[in-house]
């Protein structure tokens, strides 16, 4: 199915007034369809204990109308606690532990920095004063810090003095995981961004630049792409961080195959893809559209070579169909007259002002009928989404502001840059193909 931005525009008002005998209702009720389905399925129940699973047992989103039931039940369960638990807390409580959210954090990091969920016996228990030898760190520094760890189940005291693993510190043993890596990268260089800003808003309230953001006013004035270059070890772990996110299903590039219709294009035409690093996308469209061709351009010569020795290697009957060229898309668009440039995952990292370049730079390579095709976030308005949808899009819109000072654009957001852009690049649609975070956005340049 295919929304438009403006399927989704008038949205709810929030409840500001829920009631608490209703939120345990929903609870209940939904609690029971998911624990019916676990015990009649014979999954695991879910538990903090170490042997408890490290997911919900659910199967997968969108297999079957059953299982899309049952995570809809989920999310009435963590919804509606969340209200119950808010409510009952009241503002002042929740205000005070809100402003306390930083010990989660600082407390994670340390058995991170401290691999201590490595030296703690995967079966079995520990006892602090060994646990100090080992890690070097005071046995009372240690009780205070993961005896708060506990308090959000991380870690357990089976008996006095001495700490046992759960299902939540199990999960920080593995060095290898996407989890790790994501766990060291925002306790270690994102979470610095959190005392710098208001330092930074303080010195550049209106900055673009990405050397004046709050991840560069907390990494010495680096930008965080310098940062990157300089420091190859968090570019690695920040690479597994986004392979984690971008594995999920929303980033898949197979909506974008289906989601637009290329056969528009005409036969034999060229696409351009702009930032098309090894070329992984274009590839996809490449094999269900045989006849067009693609040049693909990044500014990263790795990527490339990568992209030209995997198509020789995996599809070498489609290697007469690629290009690929290093450019900075900063730069005026070599490649002129194309049938279509695609533009796939890039505008979101980027502030106005750089996508005005961006995007100004590819104009004069644009003929009358060029297609230009956009495929990134378009984010609803505020009341849209359900809430904890409403809070991972407000906390991927913050991050990117905190280390790019980029945003992730509305409808009109996209509308408006495109029209300050040029005024002859014409919006034709702008859709989201099913089972996609990102949204296609077509344009077309008219210029007669
Ligand atoms: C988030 S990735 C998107 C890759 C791909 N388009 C996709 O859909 O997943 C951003 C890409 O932009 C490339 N890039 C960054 N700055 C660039 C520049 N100035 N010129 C060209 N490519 C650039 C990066 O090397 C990387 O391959």
């Amino acid at each position: 199915m295919v929304h438009t931005a403006q399927d989704s525009a008038a949205g709810p008002a929030p409840i500001l007034r829920p009631k608490l005998s209703e939120l345990a209702a929903q609870i209940a009720e939904n609690a029971k369809i998911l624990e019916d389905y676990i015990e009649s399925q014979g999954l695991p129940y879910p538990s903090f204990a170490a042997d408890g699973p490290a997911k919900f047992p659910l199967p997968p989103a969108g297999s079957t109308p059953e299982v899309e039931k049952l995570h809809a039940a989920r999310i009435q369960v963590l919804e509606a606690s969340k209200s119950m638990l808010d409510l009952t807390a009241g503002p002042s409580e929740m205000l005070q532990w809100l402003v306390w959210g930083f010990n989660d954090t600082s407390t994670i990091h340390v058995i991170h920095h401290f691999k201590i969920a490595q030296h703690v016996p995967e079966t079995g228990d520990i006892s602090f004063t060994e646990l100090s030898e080992k890690i070097n760190v005071s046995s009372l520094k240690l009780r205070q810090i993961l005896r708060y760890a506990m308090t959000n189940r991380i870690f357990c005291e089976p008996r006095q003095g001495y700490i046992g693993h759960t299902a939540l510190s199990l999960l920080l043993r593995n060095e290898d995981s996407p989890e790790w890596a994501w766990i060291g990268y925002n306790t270690e260089e994102l979470c610095r961004t959190g005392p710098a800003l208001v330092p930074c808003l303080e010195k550049y309230p209106h900055s673009q630049e990405l050397n004046e953001t709050p991840w560069s006013v907390a990494h010495k004035d680096q930008g965080f792409f310098e940062y990157m270059d300089e420091n190859p070890e968090s570019a690695k772990r920040f690479g597994v961080c986004m392979s984690l996110w971008s594995s999920g299903d929303g980033l898949k590039v197979a909506p974008l195959v289906t989601g637009y219709d290329w056969g528009k294009l005409p036969e034999g035409a060229t696409v351009v893809d702009v930032g098309g690093a090894t070329g992984f996308v274009s590839l996809e469209i490449a094999k269900a559209n045989p006849s067009l061709k693609f040049i693909i351009e990044d500014i990263a010569p790795l990527s490339l070579e990568q992209g030209k020795k995997n198509l020789a290697r995996d599809h070498p009957d489609l290697v007469e169909r690629f290009e690929f060229r290093q450019h900075d898309f900063m730069t005026e668009q070599p490649v002129k007259g194309a049938d279509a440039y695609l533009v796939r995952f890039i505008l979101h990292d980027w502030p106005d002002k750089y996508v005005h370049q961006i995007l100004k730079s590819l104009i004069p390579a644009f003929k009358n009928g060029t297609k230009l095709i956009v495929s990134d976030f378009v984010i609803p308005p505020a009341n849209v989404l359900p809430p904890r949808e409403e809070r991972t899009v407000r906390a991927l819109d913050l991050v990117i502001f905190k280390a790019y000072n980029s945003n992730e654009r509305e409808e009109a957001d996209w509308r408006r840059l495109f029209a300050e852009v040029d005024t002859r690049l014409r919006v034709d649609s702008i859709t989201r193909p099913a089972n996609s975070l990102l949204w296609v956005l077509e344009l077309t340049f008219v210029d007669e």
